[in-house]
């Protein structure tokens, strides 16, 4: 199966847990767009009602609304009941990388108010240990230069992310994203723990001890991994 038919197993295959009158988390990507197919398809064939969703980008904001589902502010809501996103990689230990779209600010966010957290995600992207895929920051432009060099020094290999004309990506918030090119991370807390206090950082990519239960798409099915919480 290709890539896409996985994640599109995932997301459907996730669709179902979303119950009537439930706030509900939209995630973003390619593997959220799918998600968010189903969950417009369940409205229409009426398996799901009364359902409002915050969305993390406006790109899922907009594929929300344009499929009829109700969309509110995160300011809106006193809290919500389920988020599902997307992840770029998940090791066994429940941890994760998101960010590869630059979303992971307002992501994070959503997330960190929701009761529950499922991921999402074709099978490629379990794996052993946290890395391969650079660790994205999200960086204020004012000083970006200095917050580089910092983490240059610290050996963290820093790119600057570009865009498809090869300027410097901006996020959803104005700001750059400085993809950390690490290879492996051995201690994810001390890193996110580091990230977390460099002024100018944003917020990063690291997602730790809060995603509830991945939906992985294979080619033998749909599997299920719980974290025990
Ligand atoms: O910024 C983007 C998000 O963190 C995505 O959820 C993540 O990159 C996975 O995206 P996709 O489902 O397209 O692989």
């Amino acid at each position: 199966m290709s890539q896409d038919e996985l994640k599109k197993m995932a997301g459907k295959w996730a669709s179902k847990y979303i119950e009537d009158d439930m706030t509900v988390g939209l995630g973003t990507g390619t593997t959220v767009k799918f998600l968010v197919d189903a969950v417009a398809e369940r409205l229409n064939n009426k398996t799901l009602k009364g359902i409002r969703a915050v969305c993390t980008s406006s790109r899922t904001a907009n594929q929300a609304k344009g499929l009829g589902i109700p969309v509110v502010d995160l300011n809106d809501v006193s809290h919500i009941d389920l988020c599902i996103d997307g992840a770029d990689e998940v090791d066994e230990h429940f941890q994760g990388i998101k960010g590869g779209g630059g979303a992971q600010t307002l992501e994070k966010m959503v997330a960190t108010n929701s009761l529950r957290n499922i991921w999402i995600v074709d099978a490629s992207k379990m794996v052993k240990q946290l890395g391969t895929f650079p660790l994205p920051t999200e960086v204020i432009p004012f000083g970006c230069e200095r917050v580089f060099t910092k983490l240059k020094w610290a050996g963290l290999e820093p790119k600057f992310r570009l865009d498809d004309a090869g300027k410097r990506f901006v996020t959803h918030n104005g700001n750059y994203i400085i993809d950390l090119h690490l290879g492996r991370i051995d201690h994810p807390h001390k890193l996110a723990q580091y990230l977390d206090r460099q002024v100018g950082i944003l917020e990063h990519g690291l997602f730790l001890d809060i995603v509830d239960e991945v939906v992985v798409g294979t080619n033998d099915g749909v599997r299920e991994y719980k974290a025990l919480r």
